[in-house]
């Protein structure tokens, strides 16, 4: 292979800009070592009576130590691959520039020279989405000019220099062709050095601006969502906490899945958890859900779906439901405004029940319902002490009259005598009393509201007759019954976290620790409108990026089916469309395209990156064969690949196959909810599970649960065909899998 005319000079470049990490790498690891000394002598000068000195030396120092620490750790990290890009660019009105991109920015110290600049800084965004020639790019709200010379890709392995580039829109992207045709990891990874224009528009949209992307199997949704949180968090600076962003994932194997990417991205920490994990802090209520695929496993095995089986599931995902449980929040509204009468102290009235409903219903009113309350509190409390004050004023004023009156007005010595006792008896009895109440009217009179009971009220709905005929009055009587029978039974569902979720944030409101101001959802089809509506109202925010494909919705008995209620719910929202896929060869998607075709929804075909590869193997057997099945692993491995997984369609049939798999001696492992993947086995996951996975190659075993030509049946195997990105073997007796 020819070298590039500028190999050498790379390579220059490379050493400089390793020299240069390595003098500040030595010199953290100094500044390391030298605050830890610090602090450990600081500690052995701790004298408890005058420590001050010595404290500041600690903190001083732990600070230093924190700074010293992730400047050693972030250029370790990057040290073996400084950069992977270079543009040459000329900003308007000045000189042009060899900008160096990767993972992280480095300056010269003394010249301020920009030696690699983030690929995420506002330049970089050249890289990604300028053609050569002439351009703009923003700085926030600024626009800039400049002229792009060339675009230069770098292949660098352990600190060398192996391969040099220049892209422009004739030749191929070398680098994302190698990319794709690499092993798969066994968890998802970075794509810094070859994102696409397509994907770098989404990572970089408005970021106070929410966006839906539909986007086929494979075209990256999940890296995407990944780095824009990423760039948002670097883009925003300090401001931001990152606390306050979450990624809900739809499971806890998939967040081991994508454990590694966000660190490698330089995300700290923030909130990654599942939906019904969220719910179920944000609530603080301990609810043992029943397993959600466990329904969905059910409807794979019966004929045909009756819409009233469904009714149950459909009407609590949906925006009927929300207005249902509206109406429930007015009714106890209503119902604890009854409970509002004049405040007094002693006879004295102090404020009227009409201007404590006022507040309540109307001034307040934006407010969650209990913390309404904590602010008539306060209010009352205020006018209160205000008012109390003028009482007590007016009653010894009112006595020292008395008693001047019946001083002097009275002649009788016997008669002015006992009136200044009984007037002064009175005095001494009131006015303390008064005192007294005054300084807990406030908080006797709010004793009347209790604090609401979220399961208990929600429970109380679900089996209340009454309550339904009253609240959800436009349901037929079927409906009703349906509804009724479904809940005798107290179990909690994932259908029920919406309501509980929408009931607690109107009752009791969202505690700060739970009111995240960033919303990041990954498979949002399998979410419901209700599900989605209530998290943007309890969070009062609309700033959420959501990522899905309607053809994987195997949930769509109870999710999204569409993606026009979501834009109807984000009316800001921009939407977006992928429709090339990067994980997998030509040859598989084709085949995936064709179970595609046949689903209900309009869906477009995917277009695969092109990348060739083998064509899908059909293995008949009678039953699943333990040698055979080995046979074809052991090739998948011989071929060098490293991830396998064997899918089936239902939990109860991996298990079966696990088993046997199990018994012959093979190194299998049985992948569930909350698994550990593991490295070196044939992983036998459920297709539910295999969701948002990839792998180098894929099994598909169907024996004693085929794919039925079904809708469900149809998005589990589309699911489970889109896994791989090599290699596709189906498994089955014959005409199962046709
Ligand atoms: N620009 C890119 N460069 C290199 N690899 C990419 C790029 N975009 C996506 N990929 C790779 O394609 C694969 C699919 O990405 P990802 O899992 O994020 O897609 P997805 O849309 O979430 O897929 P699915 O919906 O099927 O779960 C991953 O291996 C990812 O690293």
């Amino acid at each position: 292979m020819q070298k590039h005319p500028d190999f050498e000079f790379e390579l220059q470049r490379l050493d400089y800009t390793k020299q240069y990490m390595q003098q500040l790498l030595e010199e953290s690891r100094r500044d390391v070592k030298s605050s830890q000394d610090q602090i450990r002598r600081s500690m052995a000068d701790l004298d408890y009576l005058d420590s001050s000195l010595s404290y500041i030396n600690i903190l001083t120092n732990t600070r230093f130590f924190e700074m010293a620490r992730s400047q050693k750790e972030g250029l370790e990290a990057v040290q073996q691959k400084p950069y992977f890009a270079r543009i040459h660019f000329k900003k308007e009105d000045e000189g042009d520039e060899l900008l160096y991109i990767g993972k992280t920015s480095l300056f010269h110290r003394e010249t301020q020279e920009p030696i690699i600049v983030d690929w995420r800084s506002p330049v970089a965004n050249v890289y990604y989405d300028g053609r050569l020639g002439e351009l703009s790019y923003h700085v926030r709200e600024d626009e800039f000019k400049g002229y792009l010379y060339s675009k230069r890709q770098y292949k660098i392995e352990e600190g060398k220099l192996l391969d040099v580039q220049d892209i422009d829109l004739t030749t191929n992207d070398e680098l994302l062709q190698e990319a794709l045709s690499g092993k798969a990891d066994v968890r998802l990874t970075e794509i810094v050095s070859t994102i696409q224009a397509e994907q770098n528009a989404i990572i970089r949209a408005h970021l106070k601006q929410p966006i839906i992307v539909q986007g086929a199997a494979g075209s990256g949704k999940t890296t995407i969502a990944l780095h824009r949180i990423s760039y948002f968090l670097y883009t925003m600076g300090e401001n931001f906490p990152s606390d306050k962003l979450m990624i809900l994932a739809p499971s806890k194997l998939f967040m081991d899945y994508i454990a590694d990417v966000l660190p490698e991205l330089g995300v700290g920490r923030i909130c990654q958890t599942t939906y019904a994990e969220y719910v179920l802090n944000a609530t603080n209520l301990k609810l043992k859900l029943t397993d959600p695929n466990a329904k969905l496993e059910e409807l794979t095995r019966i004929a045909t779906i009756d819409a009233l089986e469904l009714f149950v599931t459909r009407v609590k995902g949906s925006m009927e439901y929300k207005e249902i449980m509206q109406r429930y929040v007015e009714k106890l509204e209503q119902q604890m405004t009854q409970l509002f009468e004049d405040v007094y102290i002693e006879k004295y009235r102090i404020m009227k029940a009409s201007r404590l409903k006022v507040l309540f219903l109307t001034e307040l009113a934006y407010l969650p319902v209990e913390r309404r309350l904590e602010r008539i509190k306060i209010i009352l409390q205020g006018d209160v002490k205000r008012k109390h004050k003028q009482l007590l004023l007016m009653l010894t004023t009112k006595y020292e009259e008395a008693l001047d009156k019946a001083l002097y007005g009275i002649r009788d010595d016997e008669k002015r005598k006992a009136k200044l006792t009984k007037i002064m008896d009175e005095r001494d009895e009131r006015v303390p009393s008064i005192e007294k109440e005054g300084k807990t009217t406030a908080s006797v009179y709010m004793r009347r509201f209790k604090k609401f009971n979220v399961k208990k009220l929600y429970r109380e709905w679900l089996t209340d007759n009454q309550l339904h005929t009253e609240l959800a009055f436009h349901w037929t009587e079927k409906e009703r019954v349906t509804f009724g029978a479904a809940q005798k039974k107290e179990i909690w569902e994932l259908e029920d976290l919406a309501a509980i979720y929408y009931l607690h944030a109107k009752l009791k409101g969202v505690a700060d620790e739970w009111k995240m101001r960033v919303v990041f959802i990954d498979e949002v089809q399998d979410y419901s409108e209700f599900q989605l509506a209530s998290l943007k109202e309890g969070l009062e925010t609309d700033m959420f990026t959501m990522v899905g494909d309607l053809a994987q919705g195997i949930h769509s008995y109870r999710a999204l089916t569409s993606w026009d209620p979501v834009k109807a719910l984000f009316p800001r929202a921009t939407y977006t469309t992928l429709q090339k896929s990067y994980r997998t060869t030509i040859e598989i998607m084709e085949l995936a395209n064709e179970v595609l075709a046949r689903m209900d929804e309009d869906l477009q075909l995917v277009e695969p990156v092109v990348r060739h590869g083998s064509y899908p193997e059909f293995h008949e057997m009678g039953e699943l064969d333990s040698v055979k099945t080995k046979a074809i692993y052991d090739g998948i491995i011989e071929r060098g690949h490293r991830s396998v997984a064997l899918i089936s369609k239902t939990v109860a049939e991996a298990k079966t196959i696990h088993a046997k798999l199990h018994t012959s001696g093979m190194p299998v492992q049985l992948v569930g909810e909350q698994s550990d993947i593991t490295e070196h086995s044939l992983l036998i996951v459920p297709s539910h599970l295999a969701k948002g996975l990839e792998f180098d190659a894929v099994m598909i075993a169907a024996f004693d649960d085929p794919f039925r030509d079904h809708p469900i049946d149809r998005k589990l195997l589309y699911v489970a065909m889109t896994r791989p990105m090599h290699e596709l073997h189906l498994l089955s007796c014959q005409d199962s899998l046709q």
